[in-house]
Formats: structure tokens, sequence, C-alpha cells
């Protein structure tokens, strides 16, 4: 195990004009599950790969276990990685794929064999070790991968993607099954997704990225709850986060021509801002936090119900609070019809609040 200590990374790859990773910074602890989140083409891979030694940083440097290892090669970093095309080896049993990596750093046979049996118990591949890859399905062929990470004892585990070539099912199975076995381990793991639930539900700490840099690194939950900007709160849940645009007058919110409470830390900055009568927010609330009450009722606001789609354990619902759309999740017990008026109150705890010229997370 060892810590990996990134720092200034920048990247442009030859032939473009765009940093693939503008200035990244990031330090993973000993033992910590990181998970790399965000768009396509926001440099998640890129930085992966130069932790591999896949690529080299244009500037920056990369220590693992306090060793500079920026421009060493990938053999020389004792890591293991798990990238997207899981690669096993067509032609050999899996017992052999799994030992492969042993068997070239010249391990005795018997050492190789009683590596390969402890991996293919743990990802319960034990029947399976005299197939070929040909004869397994999707997720066993990913395991076969796995196993062949983990064997090498590695101080730090990367995984690029390893869950994308499996269907949701099996996915939601292995995303539990690669949780137990990277605890167990302990091994330092730095992990890529643009899945925000596999984001949450695997890592320690998750780096947001966007536009080749970290925008938000923080637990999943503060990530989920807090979002430092409105691109983070857009991008993490399913719905993602609701935004509504307000103004904030008079110590209150005002959307559309309705109001409701504003806090004490937002109608301050409004009030000290006395150049102007009014200032404009985006409000961030998630689906969850809004619930459905009496129309007219202190802190609701009047909205019009445009879509209902029962989910089984809720029931989304599409509303319309004068020209702006949002979703609200509600008991699958509520039961409305499209077309109707009710009151919405968002728990005022759970509102957040953006700058609406930078996006940027307004805080107390
Ligand atoms: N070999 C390459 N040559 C030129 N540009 C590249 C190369 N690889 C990546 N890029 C560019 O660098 C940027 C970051 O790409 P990267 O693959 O790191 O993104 P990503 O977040 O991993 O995306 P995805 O989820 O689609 O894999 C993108 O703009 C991409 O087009």
């Amino acid at each position: 195990m060892a810590d990996i200590q990134i720092r200034n990374l920048h990247k442009t790859y030859p032939g473009s004009t765009e940093l693939a990773t503008n200035d990244v910074s990031l330090h993973v602890d000993q033992g910590e599950f990181m998970v790399l989140l965000g768009p396509s083409g926001c440099g998640k891979t890129t930085l992966l790969r130069m932790v591999a030694g896949l690529d080299l940083p244009d500037q920056g440097s990369i220590h693992i276990g306090g060793r500079d290892v920026t421009y060493l090669p990938p053999q020389s970093r004792n890591l293991s990685m798990v990238f997207q095309s899981y690669a096993v080896f067509p032609h050999r049993k899996v017992r052999t794929n799994i030992g492969f990596g042993l068997t070239m750093k010249k391990l005795a046979k018997a050492e190789v064999e009683r590596k390969v049996a402890w991996a293919a118990d743990l990802l319960q591949l034990t029947p399976y070790l005299d197939r070929y890859p040909a004869q397994l399905s999707g997720g066993q062929r990913q395991r076969v991968a796995v196993a062949r990470a983990i064997v090498m004892d590695a101080d730090v585990l990367l995984m690029d993607e390893p869950l994308s070539n499996l269907d949701a099912l099996l996915r939601l199975d292995f995303r539990a099954e690669l949780k137990r076995i990277v605890q167990q381990l302990g091994t330092t793991t730095v992990y890529v997704t643009h899945d925000q639930v596999e984001a949450m539900s695997l890592s320690d700490r998750v780096a947001v990225m966007r536009k080749g840099q970290i925008v938000q690194l923080g637990n999943p939950i503060t990530v989920y709850e807090e979002p430092a900007e409105r691109f983070v709160g857009g991008f993490i849940g399913s719905p993602p986060m609701n935004f509504l645009g307000a103004e904030v007058r008079e110590g209150t919110l005002r959307i559309g021509s309705q109001a409701i409470a504003a806090p004490s830390f937002l109608a301050e900055a409004a009030r000290a801002d006395s150049g102007r009568a009014a200032m404009p927010v985006t409000v961030g609330i998630r689906a969850e936090n809004i619930s459905v009450a009496d129309r007219g009722s202190e802190g609701t606001l009047d909205a019009r119900v445009d879509v209902v789609e029962p989910l089984g354990h809720a029931t989304l619902l599409t509303v319309d609070l004068e020209g702006q759309t949002l979703k609200v999740q509600v008991p699958s017990t509520v039961r409305l019809e499209t077309g109707q008026m009710i009151g919405l109150r968002p728990d005022p705890q759970a509102l957040r609040f953006f700058d609406t010229e930078t996006q940027l997370g307004l805080t107390a």
C-alpha cells in the first residue's frame, strides 16, 4: 500500500490545443478508494494513464509512496491495472490468465498456484479455472481481469471503467463484489467512471472533473448534498438537482410571482448589495427534498403537475412552476393527476444557492 501524490499535472496531446488535464493536483491516501468522475472528454482517463505511466505529463509530478515515478515506465511503478477492454488472453485458460503477471515475474510455480487459488476464491472463479475466456460470461471475464490485477500485490490498483462492458444487472452485482474485495485488500485504488451511481456507491472520496480540472473533491454524500457548483449538482444524482431562477428581495426568495423565506445569509448579502433592489440567484433543490403540501400554506409554492411517473418505490412528478420545470419525488401512496395544481414545500435545509453568473455555490 502507498499513497499517491499528484501535483500540478498539465497534459496536452500532440496536435491538440486543449489541455486534457489542466493543473491537476490530488492526494490519494494510503488504502483509499478514489473515484475520478466526470462527463466524456473531461480528462479522467488521461489522468489515470499518467499515474499508470502509459502517458507522460508536460508538467507536474506524480509520487507513489513518496517515490517520484513521473517518468518511470509502468512496470517500475508497482501498480496493477484493469482497463475497459478486459484484454484477457483468449487462448489461455482462466488460471493461466490470472497467474500471467506472476509467471512473468518468475515466481515459483507453487507460489503462482497458491495466489491464483486465493484470487479465484475471492472472485468466485474457482469452478472456472480450467475454462477458456470464450466459455465465460461477460461478468466472469471481467472478474478474471480483476483477479489478474489483484494477485500482483501491487501498491496501487488503477481501474478505468471496469464495469462498462456489463449489462445493468451484472453491473449491480459486480459493483458490490468489487467493493467487498477492495475493502478486504485495502489497496490504494483510483477508479475512473462517468457513472455517478458507481462513483457514489464505491468511493471513499470522489474527484469530480470537468474540462481537465477537478471541480470538487469530497466524500460522495457531501458532493451529492453540497455541490460546489451548478455543474456538479446537475451531473450527480438521478434525477439531477433541480435549478430555478430566483431573486432575493426584502428577506424573501422570489420565484416568479411567488415568495418563500430566504435564508438569513442570503438576505444579508442582498441587503449589503444595496445598489440593487434584488439579487438574482439560482436555487438548487433535489427531487426528494420537495414535498407536496396544501396550497397556500406557509413555505409552499403553487405548481401544476405535468407528468406523473410511478417508479414502484416512489412516484416522480414533473411539475411546472410558472414556466420553470422541476422534478419532485413523492411517496407512491400520493395520488395526483396530470394538470392538477398542487402546493410544493421545499425543505428549507436542503435549498442550495448558486451565483447566476459564475454558477459557483453560495454558502453562509
Ligand atoms: N490520444 C489522444 N490524442 C489526442 N487527444 C486526446 C487523446 N486522448 C484523449 N484526447 C483528448 O483529451 C481530452 C481528455 O480525454 P480523456 O480520454 O482523458 O477523457 P475522459 O474523461 O476519460 O473521457 P471518456 O469518459 O470519454 O473516456 C479529450 O478532449 C480528448 O479528446
